[in-house]
């Protein structure tokens, strides 16, 4: 007797997890997953407001309304934390939602928004207000906008035209004011105006020093690079040394870490005598990791 065939895949039966698939949110959601280590927390945020979406919009089919959700957004943690890319990732998602007609970021920081004389400011602010039109303003550093110790700064006129914009073309922009969270806490304590259009805050926590060395074997994956066994440990080794000293970036330092270890290889392979096979070739081996600074190698700040 032939094998009973398998049940077909049921319809799901909850439209909102259905649209969660049809409208490749899920995929992106499980993408995110894959691509960025850690971030539980940051991660199950934009899940929740995926779904508020979704939820938005089949209340609206059923003639429920809710109005214009507020979307604006800040993103707060140490340098390095993934929140220009996590931003990134919003604004697909976004777009893909229907809330956001073009889905791209443009990144920018007070000096892009505010003038040095006066009459300066408001030009330069509508025209990055209308670059980022259809997708997401990110403003790094939010808080140096407001410098209440100078009375006439010309950033508050910035911060006018922002307010303005977030609530009357909030179906077109999304705001996401980023940066460390205590100066963030009192940017927001300072400008209730502006603390009232933020709906979302989410926190991006400093990465565990086994999350970094996940994420140099991703970085280096991406790269079509490896670490060796003995390079492996180094690089523990290397994390644990690089988080103690000033100016540590999280993911960031990882980056640069590598960057500066694919640079000691590439000159250790120029003075080989033998030739080099593709093993050399893809193999980040312990003395790549070791001429660095962290390990009392060499002399320049810039060899950590
Ligand atoms: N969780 C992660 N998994 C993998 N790579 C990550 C992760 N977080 C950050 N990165 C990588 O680290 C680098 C720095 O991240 P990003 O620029 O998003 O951080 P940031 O918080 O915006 O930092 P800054 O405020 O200094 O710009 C990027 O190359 C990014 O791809």
């Amino acid at each position: 007797m032939p094998d009973a065939l398998p049940d077909p895949p049921r319809p799901c039966a909850n439209p909102v997890a259905a649209a969660l698939v049809e409208s490749g949110i899920a995929g992106l959601l499980a993408q995110l997953d894959r691509e960025l280590i850690g971030l539980a927390p940051v991660k199950s945020r934009i899940r929740d407001v995926a779904a508020l979406l979704l939820v938005d919009k089949l209340r609206a089919e059923r003639g429920y309304s809710t109005g214009a959700p507020s979307l604006h957004m800040s993103f707060t943690g140490n340098p390095g934390t993934g929140k220009t890319t996590v931003a990134m990732r919003m604004a697909e998602i976004l777009q893909r939602l229907g809330y956001l007609r073009r889905g791209h970021l443009v990144a920018v920081t007070r000096d892009d928004l505010v003038g040095q004389y006066i009459g300066h400011t408001a030009p330069k602010t509508k025209e990055i207000l209308k670059k980022a039109m259809g997708g997401v303003l990110f403003i790094d550093e939010a808080y140096y906008l407001y410098r209440p110790e100078n009375e006439r700064d010309y950033g508050q006129e910035a911060i006018e035209i922002l307010l303005q914009v977030m609530e009357n073309q909030r179906d077109d922009l999304v705001v996401i004011f980023a940066g460390y969270k205590n100066r963030m806490d009192s940017f927001f304590n300072s400008n209730p105006g502006m603390s009232s259009r933020v709906a979302h805050h989410i926190d991006f926590p400093d990465y565990q020093p086994a999350e970094l060395q996940q994420i140099a074997r991703l970085m280096l994956g991406a790269m079509q690079y490896r670490f060796d066994e003995q390079a492996e440990k180094v690089f523990a080794d290397y994390i644990t040394r690089r988080m103690a000293l000033p100016h540590f970036a999280n993911a960031r330092s990882v980056r640069n870490a590598l960057d500066r270890a694919r640079l000691r290889h590439a000159s250790r392979l120029l003075s080989a005598q033998d030739a080099i096979g593709d093993d050399a070739l893809l193999t980040i081996e312990a003395g790549d990791l070791l001429a660095s600074r962290v390990f009392g190698g060499g002399p320049e700040r810039s060899n950590l």
